[in-house]
C-alpha cells in the first residue's frame, strides 16, 4: 500500500492542523518492526503495567488497524513482546503504538508490522486483566479516539479524525 508522507500531509493540511482534526503525536517514539511506514484506523486501549487486554485485542482480526495503547508512559515493564508482535502480524494488524515499553526488540524488528514505543524494557508486565478497550485515550495530552486514523513514517506519527487521501 502506498503510504502518505507525514511531512507532506502536514504541509497540505495546515487548516486541519490548526483546528485539531489533524494532530501530530509528540516526537518521543522509537521505531521498531519491519514497516517503517504504516497506517490504519485506530483501536484504542488503556492499560497500566498489565498486558492481558493487549493480547485479547491482538487475538482478534486486525484488518489493517493500528492498536494504540495508552500505557501511561510506564518505564517499569514491557506491554508488548515478541510473541505479541508475531500475533499482531499473523492477525493482520498494521501496527502497534505503545505509550510505554516493549521487549524482545530483535524479534519485534523481524515482524512484518510497524511498532512505535517509548523504549524497551526486559521485564514482563502484570497479568491481571485490568484496563479499558475502545475508550478515548490521552497520549502526551492529546486525545485519541477509536476509529480515528493513524499515519506513521520515519518523520513522525499523525492522528486524523478521518481517513486522508493522497
Ligand atoms: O507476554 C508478554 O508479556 C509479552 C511478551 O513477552 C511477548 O509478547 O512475547
Amino acid at each position: 500500500m502506498a503510504s502518505l508522507a507525514t511531512a507532506e500531509v502536514c504541509d497540505v493540511n495546515a487548516g486541519d492542523l490548526s483546528n485539531g482534526d489533524l494532530r501530530v503525536l509528540p516526537p518521543v517514539f522509537k521505531i521498531y518492526g519491519q514497516c517503517r511506514a504504516f497506517s490504519g484506523p485506530i483501536t484504542t486501549l488503556k492499560v497500566f503495567e498489565d498486558n492481558v487486554l493487549v493480547r485479547e485485542l491482538l487475538e482478534t482480526r486486525g484488518e489493517g488497524r493500528v492498536l494504540v495503547i495508552d500505557g501511561g508512559g510506564s518505564m517499569r515493564c514491557a506491554l508488548v513482546g515478541g510473541n505479541l508482535g508475531q500475533l499482531a502480524q499473523n492477525m493482520g494488524w498494521a501496527g502497534i503504538v505503545v505509550n510505554g515499553c516493549i521487549r524482545d526488540v530483535d524479534e519485534i524488528n523481524g515482524c512484518d508490522i510497524g511498532v512505535r514505543a517509548l523504549a524497551s524494557h526486559p521485564q514482563k508486565s502484570n497479568k491481571k486483566g485490568q484496563g479499558e478497550k475502545h475508550v478515548p485515550i490521552y497520549i502526551g495530552g492529546m486525545l485519541i479516539r477509536e476509529g480515528e486514523w493513524l499515519y506513521a513514517d520515519s518523520d513522525g506519527i499523525l492522528v486524523s479524525k478521518t481517513e486522508l487521501s493522497i
